[in-house]
């Protein structure tokens, strides 16, 4: 029987020794990175589901000790390379031939099978007129300036506080966070793009809210099987998930196509643009035919859905993070209660002078940032060209994934990386610093659009929350955990709170 078993295992174990010479040798002969062996037709899923198969970042920094930190890794059918170490990243994402997103065909679906709006438009053009027209519009109608975006804030703060007191008051002051913060992060987006918020119960934001969050967290590079095998979207369109997908890509888009509507039918856009849809829709009719790839409806759908999906999940998660790592952390949450009570008196909002002072509130953000890696593989980017990194060969097209939750999580650096503690981000004056390996917000031209608004509301979130409530485990519960749902973004599991008025 054992015979039996090695004759027929024998051919088995010669095929795949002749896969490893062959694989090992062109990847020398075409120097491409380090990386394990690849499997036929799995690749390295193999080896990335044995160290963990559901966070990618953790099977990629473990095998990064031993493949370095630019790694060859076969997802499926296709070929990336995964940077690992912070200076790599610096180095080349920074560089114009890595400033392209990686694109694919499942990936097309959410915006008309094309690659419309900011986040996945080609580098160069048109995402630089289309980035350009973004930040100027959005500039104009206040996106990171004070003396607009206070008043904005403020208005969707007290509709947080008061909301929250009234949960209080009905659930003896237990709170389910579970997507709590969305529909405020949204709705200041929102006042910005199509001048319009949200009440926090309004049934259509709530559905919608419930569709995305499924779209993030079935999209991850591990669990999601067409990063892997792009191609069988059409063949088991269940099974992969692209029936969920294309169900939220039709929910979202229908969504935004009624409010371009409702704006075409105001006709403001035609004297006195309100805000970026208007201001959009203003240049498609002055662009007539002209402009026909940048300045279309498509394209502007594509926009609306880039902000509704990057502005809304990422800060929301972040600040529910907070809320959580404060709330295991009583000691951090005294003190910035008291840096809050000191600089501001209370019942007052804060503003721009305020703002230089919190300096603990500012620190916690930032350690939120960084252990809540909220985009713990950052947007997905590509090579316009072959190139090189380093001595290793890129061949143009490569989906290039950052690590930065190994970044985040570096011992050698951090030195107690699991450890919440805002004080690292505290120089000896008690004042904030700033850490140049802190990238939340990404690299180069391709960086984060929404820095300047996500940070200013997210101190103003943090201290109207912390004056106004003390955050606490519930008693007699297990402690909330801190692990993450991990997809494109990570965010913290639904978790209980017992929230208290403060006086
Ligand atoms: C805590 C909140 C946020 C975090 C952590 C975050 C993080 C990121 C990251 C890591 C990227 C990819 C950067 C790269 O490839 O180097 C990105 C891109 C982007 N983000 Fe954010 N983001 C946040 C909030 C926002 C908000 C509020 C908006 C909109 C108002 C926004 C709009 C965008 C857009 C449009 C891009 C694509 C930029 C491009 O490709 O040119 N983000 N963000």
């Amino acid at each position: 029987m054992i015979e039996l078993l090695s004759l027929s295992l024998t051919p088995l174990l010669a095929l795949l020794l002749v896969l490893f010479v062959t694989v090992t040798f062109k990847r020398r002969q075409k120097n491409l990175a380090p990386g394990p062996f690849p499997f036929p037709i799995l690749g390295n899923l193999v080896q990335m589901a044995w160290i963990n198969p559901i966070e990618p970042q953790i099977a990629f920094a473990k095998l990064g000790e031993k493949y370095g930190n630019i790694m060859s890794i076969q997802l499926g059918s296709v070929y990336s390379v995964v940077l690992n170490s912070f200076e790599v990243m610096e180095e080349y994402l920074t560089k114009p031939e890595f400033s392209d997103r990686y694109f694919n065909s499942w990936m097309s679906e959410r915006t008309f099978g094309k690659r419309l709006g900011v986040i996945v438009s080609e580098y160069p053009s048109p995402w630089q007129q289309l980035r350009r027209f973004s930040h100027r519009t959005l500039k104009e109608f206040g996106f990171g300036k004070r003396n607009k975006m206070h008043p904005i804030i403020q208005a969707e703060l007290e509709e947080v506080v008061r909301d929250l007191k009234e949960r209080i008051e009905e659930s003896d002051g237990v709170l389910t966070v579970d997507g709590y913060f969305t529909i405020s992060a949204l709705n200041l987006v929102w006042s910005i793009l199509a001048g319009k918020r949200y009440e926090h119960c309004d049934p259509k934001l709530l559905r919608l809210n419930k569709v995305v969050k499924e779209f993030f967290s079935s999209s991850n590079t591990s669990t999601n099987i067409l990063f892997a095998y792009p191609e069988w979207r059409n063949w088991f369109p269940d099974w992969t998930g692209m029936t969920l997908l294309r169900n939220c890509y039709r929910e979202t888009n229908s969504f935004f196509q009624e409010i371009i509507e409702e704006r075409k039918d105001l006709g403001v856009y035609k004297t006195m643009p309100e805000n970026l849809i208007d201001e959009f829709l203003h240049e498609i009719e002055s662009s007539g035919s002209n402009d026909d790839i940048i300045f279309t409806e498509q394209q502007l759908v594509g926009i609306m859905s880039d902000f509704f999906l990057a502005g809304s999940e990422t800060s929301s998660n972040t600040l529910a993070y907070c809320i959580l790592y404060l709330m295991v952390n009583p000691q951090a949450q005294e003190k910035l209660q008291r840096e809050i009570d000191a600089v501001l008196p209370h019942g007052f909002f804060p503003s721009a002078e305020h703002e230089p002072l919190l300096h603990y509130a500012r620190a916690t953000l930032a350690e939120t940032h960084r252990m809540g890696s909220v985009f713990p593989l950052m947007g997905p980017r590509t090579n316009t060209e072959d190139t090189f990194c380093g001595k290793f060969f890129i061949p143009k097209g490569t989906y290039i994934i950052a690590n930065i939750h190994k970044i985040n999580y570096d011992e050698t650096y951090w030195k107690d990386p699991k450890s919440f503690r805002p004080e690292r981000f505290i120089d000896e004056n008690g004042h904030f610093k700033t850490d140049p390996r802190l990238k939340p917000f990404g690299f180069g031209k391709r960086a984060c659009l929404g820095e300047s608004m996500a940070s200013m509301s997210l101190l103003h979130s943090l201290v109207v929350l912390m004056q106004n409530f003390t955050f606490r485990p519930v008693p007699n519960e297990p402690l909330p955990s801190v692990e993450p749902v991990n997809g494109i973004t990570n965010g913290p599991q639904v978790y209980r709170a017992l929230v208290e008025c403060r006086g």
